[in-house]
């Protein structure tokens, strides 16, 4: 029957609870009736318009019995967990060309435990050719009723993410799913940071259906700021007008091939490469909050999480190590930052979620400054730490995520403010992150949630001006103060103001 165990989106249908009561009352219209083969037993099959539904036929007792009686347990399939269907036939080594029809193969995708999945089959055995014509062009008929799948992706793939295996990671697992499922490729490695970046400022990308990006958390934040970028210019909107940007022509899949993958496990609840590319050919499209990050009314660029202070000077300490190996210079960089722990002086200011004014109106009257009404909170002081998180970022230096209340798309951010404490009570609170405990319940962490955040960087506690602090790794002390958006350098001089646009990318349902 199905290649591996049988999972939840197959069971018995006495024991599933109606998902939809109102869809569960209404009979289904059977489009198509039939025996097949399905592992080994003789069943009695019915296409529905939702599901395939199968009962098991009993051999005849001699005692007799009702009709019912006759027919085991019925198993359904979902439509919908259908991806390809193939005709299975067995080729004779001695007569090519001569091969024997055996029945119909489903390929379809199954859930399993913490939030995976996987690819399977079902063999629907019959060696009628009539009959199999019938129902193969009606399965076939079917799948292409699913109209929000992609039948054509630009792929583009970071060879460096990772260890270097993201090739063989494309070419092994994702590429032979998508060929399955009918979905034609087009494929650039990129050659260079950035590359993804000018790629998609100028490529066509009419035919394509969705941009899929094989790599880490870098490569997918280049390529979805691309998007954003590339939705302004052809929409015409002025780049620094903050207010009126627009969202992504076309959806991002991700595959998460880099090292931390936190946008990915963020968007599919896991950094699984299957689960991943079932997502992107079931076609699963929701919204995920973006933030524009901008200084002085400049657009500076797009992200969905950035740090500052202790997470800003770590990233800009691993730049300066670049020869070594990621990890190595990820854990070296965060042992330099804790010996020369010290707080940024800043004036941090925010508009709490849902004390803005009405997004339309504010939108309509194109005001620069949203921070009418009174609504704004400001604090200041000397803080170690300053996130920002759109989405929940979950990683393996982080299970549950750096700000695990935060949902993909519900037009907020999690504001963390770490207090100015002592080294110690800084390093308990960062091995939290690691735990399930709470690594909020700290006297010197504060958590907000907000729509909008200016952080103000006075000079460091020491006097030290940015050019002093990083030392000789130049861009880091040429621009400004070190920040962390997803896992890039971005340096900002002065006022940084982070609010949330919207963007569109393959992941979960949105139920
Ligand atoms: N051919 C290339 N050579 C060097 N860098 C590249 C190349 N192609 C892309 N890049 C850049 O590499 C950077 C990091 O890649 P990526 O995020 O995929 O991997 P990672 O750093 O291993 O993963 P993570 O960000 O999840 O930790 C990206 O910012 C991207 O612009």
């Amino acid at each position: 029957m199905f290649r591996g165990r049988r999972r939840s989106r197959v069971g018995a249908l006495e024991e599933a609870p109606p998902e939809n009561p109102k869809a569960a009352a209404e009979p289904e219209r059977v489009l198509l009736r039939g025996i097949f083969e399905i592992g080994r037993e003789s069943c009695d099959v019915a296409l529905g318009e939702r599901a395939l539904r199968w009962r098991r036929i009993q051999p005849e007792l001699p005692a007799g019995g009702t009709r019912r009686d006759l027919l085991g347990k019925e198993e359904s399939l979902e439509l919908e967990d259908i991806f390809s269907v193939k005709l299975k036939r067995r080729c004779w080594a001695k007569h090519p060309g001569r091969d024997t029809l055996l029945g119909i193969t489903l390929f379809i995708c199954l859930k399993e435990q913490r939030n995976k999945l996987k690819d399977s089959t079902l063999d629907l055995i019959n060696f009628s050719e009539d009959h199999c014509d019938i129902w193969f062009r009606q399965f076939k008929k079917i799948l292409e009723g699913f109209t929000s799948r992609p039948k054509a992706l630009k792929i583009l793939l970071n060879p460096q993410s990772h260890r270097k295996e993201s090739v063989q990671v494309y070419y092994e697992k994702v590429e032979p799913l998508l060929k399955l499922a009918g979905i034609e490729t087009d494929v650039t490695i990129t050659e260079y940071e950035g590359h993804a970046l000018s790629l998609l400022d100028e490529c066509e990308l009419r035919g394509f259906d969705g941009v899929v990006c094989v790599g880490g958390d870098g490569s997918a934040s280049e390529a979805a700021r691309a998007l954003l970028l590339r939705a302004q210019k052809n929409a015409g909107v002025e780049m620094d007008c903050i207010p009126t940007l627009v969202g992504a022509e076309l959806p991002l899949g991700l595959i998460p091939a880099g090292s931390t993958n936190a946008l990915a496990h963020s968007l599919f609840g896991t950094p699984h490469v299957v689960t991943a590319t079932m997502h992107i050919i079931l076609g699963h499209i929701r919204s995920v909050d973006v933030c524009t990050f901008s200084s002085a009314g400049k657009l500076l660029r797009f992200g969905f999480s950035a740090m500052f202070g202790f997470g800003g000077r770590t990233l800009a300490l691993a730049e300066k190590y670049r020869w070594m190996c990621p990890s190595q210079r990820r854990d070296f960089a965060v042992i330099k930052a804790l010996a020369k722990l010290k707080p940024e002086d800043c004036k941090i200011s925010f508009l709490l979620a849902g004390c803005s004014q009405n997004k339309q109106e504010r939108k309509s009257q194109r005001s620069p400054e949203s921070d009418c009404g009174g609504h704004w909170q400001t604090i200041q002081g000397q803080f170690l730490n300053i996130s920002i998180m759109a989405i929940p970022c979950p990683c393996s230096v982080a299970p549950r995520g750096f700000a695990p209340d935060t949902r993909l798309h519900n037009g907020s951010m999690a504001l963390r403010i770490v207090r100015n404490t002592t080294r110690s009570e800084f390093v308990k609170h960062l091995k939290r992150y690691s735990s399930v405990k709470n690594q909020f319940n700290f006297p010197f962490v504060e958590t907000y949630t907000i729509e909008e955040v200016k952080i103000h960087p006075k000079s460091n506690s020491n006097g030290c001006s940015p050019q002093e602090e990083g030392g000789n790794h130049t861009t880091a002390s040429e621009h400004g103060f070190p920040w962390n958006v997803d896992g890039d350098l971005m340096e900002a001089a002065s006022e940084v103001h982070i609010r949330l646009t919207i963007s569109k990318m393959d992941g979960l349902p949105s139920s």
